[in-house]
């Protein structure tokens, strides 16, 4: 029996476009001017050393700022990068720049969900500053009620299976009862080895017939 359901973002609980074309694009944009503003605060200093580190030389500011907007225009899940751009969101979203894209089915099913006493969760390569954003200042307003907890790319990678062994034991819940929502084959694939249920949300692409995990077109969809 499922007693927890976590969920990705991106392609699963909101659009794949809405993260594309304006989140990045708003961190694109004001990124250099934060790390300018920021630099010398801890929080974005640690940042920048641990992104400088990865970056694999001692780039100067300018250098590494670049390489900043190169990972998010490859779309890369670089942890200081994600941490970063939540912290240059929260300024979007308080402004009232954007509000959080969420589907209408995700909201109805998780609040069903969460009705029937199910625990609700986010795993996001967004950090989990990003994620309370984003359900914090959604189109549906604060969603974050809804939620007993966030897991971002610090507990591991999410296409690798320890990081979800790690999630069910923070949980506190065996493997099997914990239901994985996601857009993306291998980290479904992950979630399957450590033991999850999983649904495949197939909302923007086409469906996979050879898919070996239960494909859905929305939440509405979902039965467990
Ligand atoms: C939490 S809003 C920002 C989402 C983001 O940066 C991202 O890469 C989302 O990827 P996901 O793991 O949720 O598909
Ligand atoms: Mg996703």
């Amino acid at each position: 029996m499922i007693e927890a359901i976590v969920t990705d973002i991106e392609g699963t609980t909101s659009s794949l476009s809405f993260v594309k074309d304006v989140l990045f694009p708003y961190a694109r944009q004001h990124l250099p001017a934060f790390v300018a503003e920021h630099c010398a605060d801890p929080e974005v200093k640690a940042l920048l050393d641990d992104a400088n580190r990865l970056a694999g030389g001692q780039l100067e500011q300018a250098a590494l700022i670049e390489q900043f907007i190169a990972w998010i225009d490859a779309d890369q899940k670089i942890t200081p990068l994600k941490s970063l751009q939540g912290l240059i969101w929260l300024d979007g979203y308080q402004n009232g720049d954007f509000t959080g894209h969420v589907y209408p089915d995700a909201v109805r099913n998780l609040r069903a969900w969460q009705e029937r006493g199910l625990k609700l969760y986010v795993y996001s390569s967004g950090s989990v500053q990003a994620q309370k954003l984003l359900f914090g200042y959604s189109d549906f307003g604060d969603l974050t009620p809804l939620f007993s907890g966030y897991f971002d790319t610090r507990i591991g990678g999410k296409r690798e299976a320890e990081s979800y062994r790690k999630i069910a034991d923070e949980l506190a819940l065996p493997a099997a009862r914990i239901l994985f929502l996601s857009d993306i084959k291998e980290e479904l694939d992950a979630a399957r080895a450590a033991g999850f249920a999983t649904r495949w949300l197939v909302r923007e692409q086409a469906a996979d017939a050879a898919a070996d995990h239960p494909q859905v077109a929305d939440f509405d969809a979902i039965r467990f």
